[in-house]
């Protein structure tokens, strides 16, 4: 692996999208498509898990990344199984699981996990940013982004320029970290 060569194991083609673009052109990312198998247990583990298997199928050097979306209505559900509620309930369903509740704070997490070879221990770097669960707004670009409205905005993730989604989203706050420590490995 050259110093700013970096293999991205994802099948997601918008998380792709952001990772690049947050990146920018200093960091050769080579994205390597491989849906994987995830296990259950804790945004931790999931990712852990996740990170050592791609390294090992690939035999090298990679990154993964996971996301999760948390109610604390309840405790942090969906959590890392966000995928399947978003599957399943759409955006209109996943703000009724809230009808119950005045409670529509929540968080998004994003954990990156590095290794460097088969037999490393993956390292972890988390981005948590927060705000509420509100009725879908926005184009639907990506994902859950049209329910989700970070606090100290107006415009849910799906409204805003991605140009300001990129500087104050759980991804950008996980790669900030990411890259300090890619950068502290190169010097
Ligand atoms: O920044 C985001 N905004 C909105 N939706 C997202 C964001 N990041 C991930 N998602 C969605 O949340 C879920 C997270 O699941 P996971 O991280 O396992 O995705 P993946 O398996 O597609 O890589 C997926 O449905 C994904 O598309
Ligand atoms: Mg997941």
């Amino acid at each position: 692996m050259s110093s700013n060569e970096l293999v991205f194991v994802t099948g997601n083609k918008k998380k792709l999208e952001e990772v690049q673009a947050i990146l920018g052109p200093s960091i050769n990312l080579v994205n390597y498509k491989l849906d994987l198998t995830e296990i259950q247990g804790t945004a931790q583990e999931i990712s852990a898990d996740k990170c050592r298997r791609a390294s090992v199928e690939l035999n090298g050097p990679v990154i993964t990344e996971d996301t999760c979306l948390c109610f604390n209505a309840l405790e942090g559900l969906p959590g890392p199984y966000i995928k399947w509620f978003l599957d399943k309930l759409g955006h209109d369903g996943l703000y009724k699981i809230l009808a119950g509740f005045e409670d529509k704070s929540a968080y998004a997490i994003c954990t990156f996990a590095y290794s460097s070879g088969p037999d490393a221990e993956p390292i972890l770097f988390e981005g948590r940013t927060d705000g509420k669960i509100v009725p879908a707004r926005g184009p639907k670009n990506f994902g859950w982004d049209p329910i989700f409205q970070p606090d100290g905005f107006d415009q849910t993730y799906d409204e805003m320029p991605k140009s300001v989604k990129n500087t104050i989203s759980h991804r950008y706050k996980a790669l900030k970290k990411l890259k300090e420590f890619l950068a502290s490995q190169n010097t």
